[in-house]
């Protein structure tokens, strides 16, 4: 996968030279290119916001930079056509399933707004070339969009093929598609069996699979209940099994 990144901060992507992700960048699986919207600029000042049209507080950012950031990058034509994910609190909400939808698309590129946002002429235009999804990972109200577009890019890239060691825990990963539709994991545990006087649940040291995984899902419908009721009110009936129910 390739992903583009157009900010004024790149130096706010510098986790992705870490872990799994810095991993996958190395070894080809992932291909991150950090674009500074400032070089498209060519005025003193490198100006990237002016003051909003029909007054209010703050700056909005110039659509010509991001324009001509966006002709360039996408004038690669033999990457495909990529999809344009623009983080914003007006968004649709980024979901997991959002995440593995994601994963499969070959070419993204994400836009970092700041101030009040971007000029919305500039996702009408964008719009003409290629897939805009404007996004938001969660009800609250960030300076930019790089924090948001940070939380996006792991979403997606653990779910790549050959970045995370380990494909059963995504799996098993809250939200995930399948045997978790809808609900978040339980606890979990690991040595020693009891630490400061608290045991781990002894099912868990019993060996017995099935009683395990039925005490795992009990867990996750139970932690579900109490911590996302929307979540539970969304579960459909058919995927609960009668035992799910007694939970
Ligand atoms: N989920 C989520 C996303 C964002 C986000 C994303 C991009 C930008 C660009 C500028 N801002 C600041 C802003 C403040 C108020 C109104 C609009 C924009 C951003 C915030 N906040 N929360």
């Amino acid at each position: 996968m390739r992903i583009d990144i157009i900010t004024i901060f790149p130096d706010y992507f510098t986790p992705l030279d870490l872990s799994l992700i810095g991993k996958a960048r190395r070894s080809g699986l992932i291909d991150v290119r950090l674009h500074d919207l400032r070089r498209w600029t060519y005025d003193r000042h490198h100006t990237v916001d002016d003051t909003p049209y029909g007054g209010g507080p703050g700056m909005v950012m110039k659509p010509e930079p991001w324009g001509e950031a966006l002709d360039e990058i996408t004038a690669d034509a033999d990457a495909g056509t990529p999809r344009l994910i623009l983080p914003t609190p007006s968004g649709l909400p980024f979901t997991q399933q959002d995440a593995v939808r994601l994963a499969k698309e070959p070419w993204l590129i994400f836009a970092c707004g700041r101030y009040e946002g971007i000029d919305a002429r500039v996702a009408v235009d964008a719009a003409q070339r290629m897939p805009v999804e404007e996004l938001s990972i969660g009800d609250y109200v960030l300076n930019g969009g790089e924090v948001a577009t940070l939380v996006i890019v792991e979403a997606i890239s653990r779910l790549l093929p050959g970045v995370l060691g380990n494909v059963e825990s995504i799996t098993q990963d809250s939200f995930a598609p399948g045997t978790m539709d809808n609900l978040v994991e339980g606890p979990v545990y690991t040595k020693p069996p009891v630490w400061r006087g608290h045991e781990v649940p002894p099912i868990l040291l019993s060996g017995h699979h099935a009683a395990i995984d039925r005490w795992r899902r009990d867990e996750a419908l139970r932690k579900t209940a109490r911590n996302r009721p929307d979540l539970i009110r969304r579960l459909d009936p058919e995927s609960l099994d009668k035992r799910d129910r007694e939970v």
